[in-house]
């Protein structure tokens, strides 16, 4: 990393398609400043290292806030000796008071300052915060188009109330604790990895408080091809919405819902390979 020419710099939570045309201009020898904010929860943690073949580096938003245009740049110098370019979006502000811009980097950077233009979706800007709405309203064909990816939580297996299995179907308990939005309450189309296999499972997965049955708020994914063995740790990757969560008079009901579910699942999932 330290001997990158090329640099991009921002938030980047969730790695968009907007996010990656800046990384399309970092040539080989590029890396990814991270400037962490606290608040990623699209790709919270190190989980933007899934979707760049780049090297990331994390500063702290406590680092640079303080510093000046020529303080901040005197900071990148002296973590990328090497540097050449620098790559930030049209809208990319930093420092003390967000009171500097790409006019400042290209009149005080030798190098190369590389300004990409706004990019935008059938005419709707691309940028996290819109993401993270689209989620909250369950919008998840929405919030995938603009990722240029389904989106996607991991999670820790966690037990369940032990209903699933004996009159409901079998389901895979996750505990989300690593930060990552959830989206709205429902059930959704989902596809299903298991600890570190290759491959996605075809699934159908339900997020929110089981007010049908004991109430508590539960993540769990339920396999369309059957049950698994051992599962240490899941991801679920959201492929479309299927219906908001509800509270049925019976098990009996829940159940038949489920068996919509499945099959609203199976269907769609099915489509999508061929
Ligand atoms: C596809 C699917 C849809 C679900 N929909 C609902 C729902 O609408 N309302 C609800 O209260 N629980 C719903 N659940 C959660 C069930 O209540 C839960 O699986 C059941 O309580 C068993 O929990 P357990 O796995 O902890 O034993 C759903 C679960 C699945 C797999
Ligand atoms: N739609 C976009 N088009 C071009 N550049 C973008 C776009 N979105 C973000 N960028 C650039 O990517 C870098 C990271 O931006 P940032 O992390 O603020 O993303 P964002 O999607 O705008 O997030 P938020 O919605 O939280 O403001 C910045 O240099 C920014 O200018």
């Amino acid at each position: 990393m330290k001997n990158s020419t090329a640099i991009a710099i921002g938030g980047f939570d969730g790695m968009h398609i907007g996010h990656q045309h800046l990384f399309a201009e970092l040539g080989e020898q590029g890396s990814i400043v991270v400037i962490e904010t606290g608040y990623a929860n699209l790709t919270p943690k190190k989980e933007r290292e899934h979707f760049s073949k780049y090297p990331i580096m994390y500063l702290q938003l406590d680092e640079i806030r303080h510093l000046d245009a020529i303080g901040f740049i005197e900071l990148l110098q002296s973590k990328f000796p090497n540097l050449e370019k620098i790559v930030v979006g049209y809208d990319f502000h930093f420092g003390k008071d967000r009171k500097y811009n790409f006019d400042d980097l290209k009149e005080l950077f030798t190098g190369e300052v590389k300004v990409v233009d706004e990019v935008s979706l059938n005419g709707d800007s691309i940028h996290s915060h819109k993401i993270r709405a689209k989620l909250g309203i369950g919008d998840i064909k929405g919030a995938n188009a603009f990722l240029g990816h389904n989106y996607t939580i991991r999670g820790v297996r966690e037990s369940g109330q032990g209903i699933g299995k004996k009159e409901l179907v079998a389901t895979i308990n996750l505990s989300c604790k690593d930060g990552f939005l959830l989206p709205k309450e429902g059930v959704y189309v989902t596809l299903t990895r298991i600890d570190n296999e290759e491959h996605y499972h075809p699934s159908v997965s339900f997020v929110g408080h089981r007010v049908t049955t004991d109430g508590s708020f539960a993540v769990e994914s339920h396999i369309l091809e059957g049950e698994v063995g051992n599962v240490e740790k899941a991801s679920i990757s959201f492929v479309s919405f299927i219906r908001d969560n509800k509270k049925f008079d019976s098990i009996d009901e829940l159940k038949k819902a489920i068996k919509s579910d499945i099959a609203i699942a199976s269907k769609e999932l099915k489509l999508l390979q061929l």
